[in-house]
This record gives structure tokens, C-alpha cells and sequence, in this order.
């Protein structure tokens, strides 16, 4: 049986990397998907192709979870760091259907720009669990795509991740996770701008480097425990649509990720480019180090800003995502 599904990449309104110590965050999907369409084989083994990386996408084909080698047609290094999320999705939807040895065909298609803060890999596992287990015959809840997906980033990032991003992506809309407590939030369509500097990072190394900033400076502890009392005054603007308000508290929340060390010149200069067009606020997003910056822009003026904006390499409206995970195919 064949299936195919899709989820949500993300925004964070506030809250990333705090997150990942208990504090609050409010990410809210954003139209730009990832989908995966996964077949059962007759033998173990798994084939992947994604036609999207950097290069110009990749296959392949080798042995399952035993170990087997490889048979890839681009370099190596760019395939370990990209398997490590769909082996492990893979492993979860094996778990849920109760058939270790399942082997499958695999292929993503995603308009989610790569490790650069918009969630591409809890999209590409959310969506890949979902059809995997449907290819399986197993049908799960969106609750439980997220646990699962959640342990895989959980698993793929050493230990460091929060639910957040996963849980978004499969509930779409806006959401509020705060360690174990994931809900899902009424919000009103927010004009997101995001402007991209055609960069990616490495999600598991930037959180790797806050943690030790916290464990060796107080201040860096307190800038994460800040974070969080920024997150509910913002949870109260969101309820109360005051987008004058979010917008400033999304440039604090600038501030204190850069004050965490995760922001970089590119996201910096789109931020100023932003907000110097009249934005009402601007942050990176994500794990950042490169990648995106969001701001919301009632008029536009900070779309055209961004891209005349040397060094962002483009820039578009994200629509908040209201389907999170979402079967694809008719039957
Ligand atoms: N289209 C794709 N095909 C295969 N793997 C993908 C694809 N998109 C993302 N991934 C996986 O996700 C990884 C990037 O995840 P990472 O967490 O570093 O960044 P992100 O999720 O885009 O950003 P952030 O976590 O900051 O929101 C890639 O190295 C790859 O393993
Ligand atoms: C940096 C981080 O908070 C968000 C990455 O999109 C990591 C996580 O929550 O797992
Ligand atoms: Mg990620």
C-alpha cells in the first residue's frame, strides 16, 4: 500500500530555545509543507529519495536499521546528516504498527528551506510517520504523530529538543507548548513576512551551544527564564489581537536569543531591514545562526524592504497553516 502525507513548517512568534528548558513557546504553522509519500516493499530494506536537498536532491537504498551500507549517489556526509530524522521516522512508525521489519520506499517533496528555522525536519518526520504507519495500515492520532515525532528529534538532536516544533507541525494553527503541556491556541491571522538568508545551520549544535552558555553564565540562565515571562505577556497579546504589542515583544525577543548567541549578522541586518520599513516587530526564528527572520508587516512595506535587502535571498508571506498533519492521497 502506498501513502502520502503532509505537515506544516513553522514560525515561532517567541519562546524557541527557552523552550527546551521548560519555559513556555508559541510557534504557529505557516503554508509550506513537506510531503512524503511512503510504499511497503517485500523485503526490509528502505529507499529514500528527496528531491530537494542542496545538490540537486538524492537516493538511497540500503539495508534498513541492521547496518547496512549505503548505496547513495551524492556524497556521504550530506546523506548521514539527512537520514538521521527519516531512518529514525521510519523506526517510529515500524514501533506503532508492530512490524520491525518493514522495509519501504520513500520520497519527500518539501517547500520547506532546510535548517534554517522553519522547521523542515519536524515537518519531514510528522509527515513521514503519518504515511509510513498509514502504508502500514495503522491510522494515529495527530497527538500521537507528535509524541513519536517528538522522540525522534528528541533522539536525532542528543537528547536536546522540546516538543514544539513537532507538536506544531501536527496540529497546525498557533500552539503552546511548555514542557509536556502542548496545546493548541485560538490566534488571529498574523501577517508573517519571513526573509531568508540562503543559509542552513544545524539545529542539535546551536542548542548545544545555548545549554553550555546557561550552564557557565547566570546571565544566560536568566535570559532563559526572561524569555519565558516575555512568552506569557505575549500569550496575552495574542488573545487580545494587539499586534502593536507582539510586535514589540518579538524584538525583545530578538535581543535576548542574540544575548544567547544564536542570532548572526544576515539575520540581524534583515531584522533592522524590517522593522527600519515600518514592521511592527521582528526576531529570528528557529534555532538561527543563519537562516530566517520573521516580522509582522501589515502593509507590506517590510516584503519590499526585505527584498531589496543585500544578503536576504528571498523573502515571502507565510499564511498560518490551519491543517496540521494531513493525509494526501484519495484512499
Ligand atoms: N526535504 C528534506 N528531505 C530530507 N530530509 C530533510 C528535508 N528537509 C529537512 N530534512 C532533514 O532535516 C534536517 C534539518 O533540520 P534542522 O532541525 O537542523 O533544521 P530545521 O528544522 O529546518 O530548522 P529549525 O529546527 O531551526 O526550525 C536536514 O539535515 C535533514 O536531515
Ligand atoms: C531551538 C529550538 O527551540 C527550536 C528549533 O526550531 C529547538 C527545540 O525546541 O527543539
Ligand atoms: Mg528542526
Amino acid at each position: 500500500m502506498s501513502s502520502t502525507s503532509s505537515a506544516p513548517g513553522k514560525v515561532y512568534l517567541f519562546g524557541e530555545h527557552a523552550v527546551v528548558y521548560g519555559e513556555p513557546a508559541v510557534p504557529c504553522a505557516i503554508e509550506r509543507r513537506a510531503t512524503v509519500t511512503v510504499s511497503e516493499r517485500g523485503d526490509d530494506r528502505l529507499r529514500v529519495s528527496s528531491s530537494d536537498l542542496s545538490l540537486d536532491g538524492f537516493t538511497v537504498e540500503y539495508a534498513g536499521s541492521d547496518g547496512g551500507k549505503p548505496d547513495v549517489d551524492v556524497p556521504t556526509p550530506l546523506i548521514e546528516a539527512a537520514m538521521g530524522y527519516v531512518d529514525a521516522a521510519v523506526e517510529q512508525a515500524r514501533d506503532a504498527a508492530g512490524r520491525p521489519d518493514a522495509g519501504f520506499d520513500v520520497e519527500i517533496e518539501s517547500d520547506i528551506p532546510l535548517g534554517a528555522g522553519l522547521g523542515s525536519s519536524a515537518a519531514v518526520v510528522v509527515a513521514g510517520i503519518d504515511a509510513a504507519t498509514r502504508a502500514l495500515g495503522v491510522e494515529l492520532d495527530a497527538r500521537e504523530v507528535a509524541e513519536r515525532a517528538y522522540a525522534v528529534e528528541h533522539e536525532v538532536q542528543e537528547g536536546q529538543a522540546s516538543r514544539a516544533d513537532t507538536f506544531c507541525s501536527a496540529m497546525g494553527g498557533a500552539v503552546r507548548v511548555e514542557g509536556g503541556d502542548c496545546r493548541t491556541l485560538d490566534a488571529p491571522a498574523l501577517p508573517f513576512v519571513v526573509g531568508y538568508d540562503g543559509t542552513s545551520h544545524d539545529t542539535g549544535a546551536l542548542v548545544s551551544g545555548v545549554r553550555g552558555l546557561r550552564e557557565e553564565y547566570d546571565f544566560a540562565a536568566d535570559t532563559v527564564e526572561a524569555i519565558g515571562d516575555l512568552v506569557r505577556r505575549g500569550e496575552e497579546a495574542l488573545a487580545d489581537g494587539d499586534v502593536e504589542e507582539l510586535g514589540r515583544l518579538m524584538d525583545f525577543n530578538h535581543g535576548l536569543l542574540s544575548a544567547l548567541g544564536v542570532s548572526a549578522r544576515s539575520l540581524d541586518t534583515m531584522v533592522w531591514a524590517a522593522r527600519d520599513a515600518g514592521a511592527q516587530g521582528a526576531k529570528l526564528t528557529g534555532a538561527g545562526g543563519g537562516g530566517c527572520i520573521v516580522a509582522l508587516d501589515e502593509d507590506g512595506d517590510a516584503l519590499t524592504a526585505l527584498g531589496l535587502t543585500p544578503g536576504c535571498e528571498r523573502s515571502f508571506r507565510a499564511a498560518l497553516a490551519t491543517d496540521g498533519v494531513r493525509r494526501e492521497d484519495a484512499s
